[in-house]
């Protein structure tokens, strides 16, 4: 079994954003994009690929898209101004990518740009932890705070899981 970069077997809670960090709050809730949120805090923009293969469902992960036998993991690096800022590790169940055919292989396409422009799709509530992020490739070391959420495109399901890099302490809170 092919494993991710990064385990995000933590634990879990619904998002409140009273208790969250006031600087990641507004990041943390985002209920669109995003993408589309950073691109707007950022002059460049770009998504590295790390990772996008066949892979068992982790245990930990079953509840929430249960009956998934076979998924995509694509986890990514989404980049502002060359600063890395997000890690993202979405998990793409085989019947959602066979219906929807393009999230087969997005490579440095956003994931955003494709879902969020899709008719029928519903985001589930946002969790947070906080959790250990070690990516030595990229000099990164540091407790970080995530989110996740189930989406459903018309009733196909997918995950998404976004850890906050301590990059984005240094990204301007005004859009551009
Ligand atoms: C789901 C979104 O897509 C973003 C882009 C991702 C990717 O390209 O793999 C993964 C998670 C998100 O940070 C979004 O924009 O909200």
């Amino acid at each position: 079994m092919n494993t991710p970069f990064i385990s995000l077997d933590a634990s879990w809670r619904e998002a409140n954003v009273q208790t969250l960090p006031p600087q990641l709050a507004p990041w943390i809730s985002e209920p669109a994009s995003l993408t589309a949120r950073l691109k707007r805090h950022c002059r460049q923009f770009r998504v590295q690929l790390l990772n996008e293969q066949q892979s068992e469902l982790p245990a930990f992960l079953q509840h929430l898209l249960p009956d998934t036998a076979a998924a995509q993991l694509r986890e990514v690096i989404l980049w502002c101004n060359d600063m890395p800022c997000v890690y993202a590790q979405s998990w793409l169940p085989q019947q959602t990518v066979t219906v929807l055919r393009p999230l087969a292989d997005l490579g440095e396409r956003p994931l955003g740009d494709y879902i969020f422009q899709q008719p029928g799709l519903h985001r589930g509530i946002i969790e947070t932890t906080q959790l250990d992020i070690a990516l030595p490739q990229l000099s990164v070391a540091a407790r970080c705070h995530a989110r996740r959420s189930v989406f459903t495109l018309d009733g196909l399901p997918l995950l998404v899981a976004e850890a906050f890099l301590p990059a984005m302490a240094l990204l301007d809170d005004t859009p551009l």
